[in-house]
Order: structure tokens, then sequence, then C-alpha cells
């Protein structure tokens, strides 16, 4: 488990209690399902945060995904302060109400809860980041390189099954990959993708990212100029809200099979990355849990920007969609 002074992160058994927990106390707001199993069949657990939950009502609907590195233990919290916020205030803020009415909002707290429990299981951190995926020379394949688009396309993750960004035998081979593919493809209704937009939780280094992270360029196929101005606006204007530094993901360093990439460039889901606290290598990705709770409200009033433009980003440029 967590040692002392990271007592207040979630593992992945106190996850599961808390998103019951938010089932029992909000059941008229949330259902709970899961996606499918992690290499290990762990629960890849999903809550939905709408009015009429148990209804596909003809909303736009928004993806939240945490925890897709193990390490990253902040995303989690992020992910549960998310949930928090948008049931907990619903009856008293007519904002967090609005939105919560006229959106349906995905969350998957934990991507890779076989990588958490074993970062934690020795009650010292393993630095672990991939899934638990046995591979030909090693364990672990990095879910943020083995998504379906451009994938190994461009030096920007490994073939090496050793290696921190090894991209898999295959696009998506990794279980937790393909479970949430399958959903997402799911959400394709009358021919049309009902997924509007997404943000993938990372730490650290205080970033918000967006695509594309395959190119160095700022526009390529399927992401023209007028698209790359509404990332990119949508991205500063939330980022002068979080203070985090905003700029396209291949700015940081080129990867190729992003979710990022895989959801716009198959989807065209406004993607997006939040690298969250802190900001540089120490205290990196272990940063005490007495930082919880600020470093997730810090991402309140970015979150709730995002989900009022998540009918039509490009409305934040004047276009209409
Ligand atoms: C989203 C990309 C561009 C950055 C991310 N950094 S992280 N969270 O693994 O350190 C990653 O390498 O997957
Ligand atoms: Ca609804
Ligand atoms: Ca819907
Ligand atoms: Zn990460």
């Amino acid at each position: 488990d967590f040692p002392s002074g990271y007592t207040g992160y979630h593992n992945f058994q106190e996850t599961v209690t808390e998103l019951n927990q938010t089932v029992t106390d909000h059941p008229n707001l949330v259902r709970l399902s899961s996606v499918g199993k992690s290499y290990q069949g762990r629960d890849l657990w999903m809550l939905k945060l709408s009015d009429n939950p148990a209804v596909d009502e003809n909303e736009p609907e928004v993806l939240f995904t945490c925890n897709m590195h193990a390490r990253e233990h902040l995303t989690v919290e992020m992910c549960l302060r998310i949930i928090k916020q948008y049931t907990d205030g619903y009856a008293t803020n007519p904002t967090i109400k609005n939105l919560v009415d006229s959106r349906e909002i995905w969350i998957i707290p934990m991507v890779n809860p076989d990588g958490v429990e074993y970062d934690i299981a020795t009650g010292s951190f393993r630095s672990w980041r991939k899934n638990r995926q046995p591979n030909s020379t090693a364990v672990g394949t990095d879910p943020n390189r083995n998504w379906g688009y451009q994938w190994g396309c461009c030096g920007g993750s490994s073939s090496s099954g050793s290696s921190e960004t090894y991209r898999g035998p295959s696009a998506f081979s990794a279980p937790e990959v393909a479970r949430i593919r399958d959903f997402v493809n799911t959400r394709v209704v009358g021919g049309v993708q009902q997924i509007k937009t997404h943000i993938d939780w990372h730490t650290y280094s205080e970033l918000i990212l967006w695509p594309y992270g395959y190119t160095y360029n700022d526009t390529a196929p399927g992401l023209d100029a007028t698209q790359a101005s509404a990332f990119s606006t949508l991205g500063r204007r939330m980022a002068s809200l979080n203070g985090y530094t905003p700029q396209q993901s291949s700015d940081l360093y080129i990867t190729d099979g992003t979710i990022n990439d895989w959801l716009w460039g198959v989807h065209k889901i406004w993607s997006y990355t939040f690298e969250m606290y802190p900001r540089s290598s120490s205290p990196g990705f272990y940063p005490r849990d007495t930082v919880i709770a600020t470093e997730t409200q810090r991402n309140d009033s970015a979150v709730e920007l995002f989900l009022s433009y998540s009918d039509c980003v490009p409305r934040i440029i004047g276009r209409t969609c």
C-alpha cells in the first residue's frame, strides 16, 4: 500500500469504494460500469455522470481518463475531484447543475490498476509506469504508445520490451487500451461520435498539450489550421486558469501511438493531455498527500471552461458546429 505521507492517495480498492459511495450518495446522477478487465483481471471502472444517467440522451459527451501511467497517482485524485465537484455541487451550484444536465460525462479514474498496485505493493515506490503485461524480453507496455493512429510511425516510442515507452507488439495489444478503444467505438451512434471532448490526466510538468504528438507540424492530415487554432485557443484559455504551460504535444517531444492522436485522428474528439503538478523532478511523480486538495482544485475552473465548450470547441474562435 502507499507509504506514510502518501496514505491520502487512493489504491485500487479504495478507488472502487469511493466510486460505490458516489453511486449510493447520488443515484440520480451517476451510473457505474466496467469497460472490461486489465491484464491481471482488475475491472476498468467508469462512472457516467449526467441527469437521467440510465438514459442515453442527446447531449454532448465528454471523456476523462486518469492514471494511464501507474506512478502518476495524483491523477486518480483529479478524476475523483471532478466526480465529487459535479455530484456534491449539483444541488447548490447552478453552473454545475447546468453542465451536468446538458452533458454526459464519462470518467475512468484508474486506467492502469495493475501498474498502480505493483508500484505500491512493497510499501516503497517502484517508479512503475507501464501496465503489467509480459512481453518477449520484459514486463509492461506503455499504454500511451499503444493506440492505433500512426502507431510506431515516428520514433516517438520503442520496440524494446524493457523500454518505458514500449509500444507493444501491435496497436491495441494492451487490454487496458483495447477496452477503452472498444468503449469509444460504441459511442459512434448513427455514424456520429457522441464524445466531443476528452482530457487525459498525467503528471508531471504542469502542461496542457494538444495533438498531434507524432509530428512537429502544427497542421497535418486530419488537422487543419482552423482546428489547430481552436485546439490552441482553448488550451491557452485553460492554461490561463490553472497556470500550466500550453503547447502542442510534440513541442514537448515526439510521441506516437498516444490516446490524444487516436481520439482526434480517428474520431475527431477534441483530446488534450494535462500534465499536473509538480513542475519539476523534485518532488516529481511522488508529491506527498498534503498537495492533493490544492493541486486538484487548481484545475476546477479549467475543467468548468472545458465542459462549457464541450458542445462545440470551435465556438471559442467564433465558429459554429
Ligand atoms: C502525453 C505525452 C506527450 C507526454 C507523456 N508524459 S508522461 N506523463 O508520461 O511523463 C507521455 O510521455 O506519455
Ligand atoms: Ca443526461
Ligand atoms: Ca448521449
Ligand atoms: Zn503519464
